[in-house]
């Protein structure tokens, strides 16, 4: 009988405000793909949050896995991939990042490549340009990365992080690569002294399990927020509205538009509630933390 590999990648949320291409958190909503061998290449797609109308060459996954076949001097041989996905696109919940873990998983597994966690963080991050949402989706849980001067990248991975976060999700696509074109070129010396003082707390709170802190300081980041805000329609009201019922904080979920609540777990099912009867063509959910990363089985 013919083997079917199943993956499953879980997206994520970056940034967390201050925590800027750094900063990620996976979260439970997945990407899953059964990988099958077959005489030609084909994606079968059983979700509505996946692209339409790609053809193979196309296909972010197949473009990726090659390019990671050339890197590793190996040929994949020809499969079908049959995708489900819990993540909208565009959406700054770590769609593509996910799509680029996977990638590298199909060509680990079908060329036997025998890839740690980190060689595919550091692959993942290389393709997407900074390393917050591919590390989350490795890792799971929180992550913080880093590439030295040296060229080495460093990633501090947190489990079991007991906060209940909630996701606002709007009813309209923000391509990351568009979001990034909003931010300037460079910061004058002190806004970014406190710009980096601000990540450090936010950092430092998140680690110490001290929500509350972690809150106020997620609504202060100044890299990408205050260029950002514009792109995404009632982003102040959003925050305003989420910390009167009850959250922590509230910043963009990676590049936008989605923004997420940090929130006690008494709280969230009525902030979710609440924040429903405001925007009710937005998709608005409690959203758990992922702690596995990506699993192959
Ligand atoms: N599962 C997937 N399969 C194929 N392509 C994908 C998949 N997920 C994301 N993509 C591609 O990535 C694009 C979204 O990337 P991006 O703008 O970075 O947003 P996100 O915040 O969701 O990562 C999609 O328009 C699509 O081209
Ligand atoms: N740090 C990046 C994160 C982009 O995340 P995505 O989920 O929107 O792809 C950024 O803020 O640009």
């Amino acid at each position: 009988m013919t083997k079917t590999w199943s993956i499953s990648v879980p997206g994520s949320t970056a940034n967390l405000g201050p925590g800027f291409d750094s900063i990620g958190l996976a979260l439970g909503l997945y990407l899953k793909l059964d990988v099958t061998l077959q005489p030609q290449w084909q994606f079968v797609h059983h979700s509505e949050h996946l692209p339409v109308d790609v053809t193979v060459e196309e296909h972010l996954i197949y473009k990726i896995a090659q390019q990671v076949a050339h890197y590793y001097n190996v040929v994949i041989p020809n499969c079908r991939i049959d995708l489900y996905s819990e993540l909208p696109l565009a959406r700054g919940l770590g769609s593509s990042a996910s799509a680029i873990v996977a990638a590298i998983e199909v060509v680990n597994l079908l060329c036997h490549l025998q890839l740690t966690d980190y060689d595919k963080c550091l692959l993942a991050s290389q393709f997407e340009g900074h390393p917050d949402n591919a590390s989350a989706s490795v890792y799971g849980g929180l992550t913080i990365g880093a590439t030295l001067p040296d060229g080495k990248l460093h990633i501090i991975n947190e489990k079991n992080l007991h906060a209940s976060f909630a996701i606002i999700i709007p009813n309209f696509e923000l391509k990351t690569a568009e979001a990034r074109l909003a931010l300037p070129n460079s910061y004058d010396k002190g806004y970014a002294v406190h710009a980096s003082a601000y990540a450090n707390m936010l950092t430092a709170a998140l680690l110490k399990h001290d929500y509350a802190l972690a809150g106020q300081f997620m609504e202060a980041d100044c890299f990408h927020e205050p260029f950002r805000a514009k792109l995404i329609p009632d982003y102040e009201k959003i925050r305003q509205l989420a910390k009167s019922f009850g959250a922590y904080g509230t910043s963009i979920s990676g590049a936008g538009p989605t923004m997420i609540s940090l929130v006690d777990p008494a709280k969230v099912s009525s902030l979710v509630a609440q924040l429903q009867k405001h925007y009710p063509h937005y998709e608005i959910k409690a959203v758990s933390i992922d702690d596995d990363g990506i699993v192959t089985k």
